[in-house]
């Protein structure tokens, strides 16, 4: 078995398991935010008649998507949200404090882990070595009875980045590279596991945005096998954590890719889809009116500080817009200390709580014909405001720099 099959075993309480047979699991942690914890609630009380869920620790409830809430409609979701919270006696319910998976991830997850979320980006855990997966509401309602779900085994790609990872290019670069190469339906309810030299490089944040997107080419997982980088994160966070170091060396891959990291150049990924990618000197020049900084792919700390060592003592263009939104209050609060939110408001933007905000369209929207270029993993129609719109997706640096000229620009040459 490879990795991800060994957590998978484990999981189900038995010695082997093998891609395509069907398991029960038991899960470490449920995860659910306010985009559909309302539905798993109505599902779980008056589809399932249930009525305590079978943890009060390890159900974890965040509201993040529409937070502080913008619609009477949202306000109604987190009403609901935090009286069950309450009827519960849930330890965990996050309510405006960051988004969803960038708080598991400084909170709760832990390598080795069996997580699932009622939200497709779950798969972001496997920056630290834990297995997770987002599914719809009913699974995760039934997840509620009794800590147990089905899944299926899949078969796991193995992507080798190795190289040296080139000035100006980052994570997000590559995954918008293996995207492209794959396909948005690439790695459909396949596993994804990241090796090679470039990720051992690469800081935990760096890898979160690898595996982040690994769902926008359908993966079921993303995975990478947890080393010292794991342990110092955790440690930092005052948590210790204890995992086998030993080599995998006898697991099976449906297919090996491998990618030179140093032959990548910055990539956009052009409306509406995550799959149409390209080279960002083909896009360059291209005038855009909105630049957003943030969510769950590209708002932590490590992104905030690329962003603003591009935007000290600079201004962003006339007529355009820069919205800044840290993934969490931790993020908020060291990038405060830090002086990293003055020089983006000296730069001109502007700073929004933690939330998913202008990814998720629930702030920043776009009028019609306007253009955005974004930090944020989808570029769907109508995704952030007007249908008429047009989403482009970039890593910080290339936001940053774009924004100081209100034109797509290479971070290269400001770097
Ligand atoms: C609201 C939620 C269910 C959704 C998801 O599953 O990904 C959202 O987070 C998104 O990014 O589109
Ligand atoms: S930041 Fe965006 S991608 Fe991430 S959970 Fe929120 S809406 Fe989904």
């Amino acid at each position: 078995m490879n990795e991800i099959e060994r957590i998978i075993a484990k999981h189900a309480g038995v010695d082997s398991v093998k891609p395509g047979e069907i398991v029960e699991v038991e899960v470490d942690l449920v995860m659910t935010n306010d985009g559909t914890t309302a539905l798993n609630i109505d599902i779980f009380e008056n589809q399932l008649g249930c009525d305590k869920v079978w943890d009060n620790e390890k159900l974890i409830m965040i509201m993040d998507h529409y937070i502080p809430s913008n619609t009477i409609a949202a306000a109604n979701s987190h009403k609901i949200m935090r009286e069950f919270g309450v009827k519960n006696n849930l330890k965990y319910v996050y309510d405006g404090v960051g988004v969803c998976h960038q708080l598991m991830l400084e909170k709760h997850v832990e390598p080795g882990q069996l997580i699932i979320g009622a939200d497709s980006h779950t798969c972001s855990y496997g920056s630290v070595g834990a297995l997770s997966t987002g599914m719809g509401s009913t699974d995760i309602a039934v997840s509620w009875m009794d800590g147990r779900t089905w899944l299926k085994v899949p078969e796991t790609i193995k992507i080798i980045l190795d190289g040296e990872i080139p000035k100006g290019v980052y994570a997000k670069d590559m995954i918008l590279k293996i995207i492209a190469d794959m396909t948005a339906k690439g790695a459909t309810y396949k596993a994804v596991l990241f090796e090679g030299t470039a990720v051992e490089a690469m800081s935990i944040s760096e890898r979160t945005t690898l595996c982040n997107m690994v769902i926008e080419a359908g993966g079921k997982f993303a995975y990478i096998k947890p080393d010292d980088k794991v342990r110092e994160y955790m440690a930092a966070q005052g948590r210790e954590v204890d995992f086998d170091d030993e080599e995998c060396t006898d697991g099976e891959y449906e297919q090996i890719i491998n990618y030179d990291v140093s032959e990548i150049e910055p990539q956009i990924a052009c409306p509406h889809t995550v799959d149409n990618v390209c080279d960002l000197s083909e896009v360059e020049g291209m005038e855009i009116d909105e630049f957003f900084i943030g969510a769950c792919t590209n708002g932590r700390y490590e992104d905030l500080e690329v962003a603003a060592a591009i935007l000290k003592g600079k201004t962003i263009a006339p007529n355009v817009r820069l919205i800044v939104t840290p993934a969490s209050r931790e993020i908020y609060k060291k990038a405060a200390r830090e002086g990293l939110l003055e020089i983006f408001m000296d730069a001109g933007a502007m700073i929004s709580n933690p939330s998913c905000g202008t990814c998720f369209g629930s702030e920043g929207l776009l009028g019609d014909g306007e253009r955005l270029l974004s930090t944020a993993n989808r570029n769907f129609i109508g995704r952030v405001g007007s249908k008429d719109g047009f989403i482009y997706l970039a890593s910080p640096a290339v936001v940053a720099a774009s924004a100081i000229t209100g034109k797509i620009s290479d971070p290269r040459e400001v770097l």
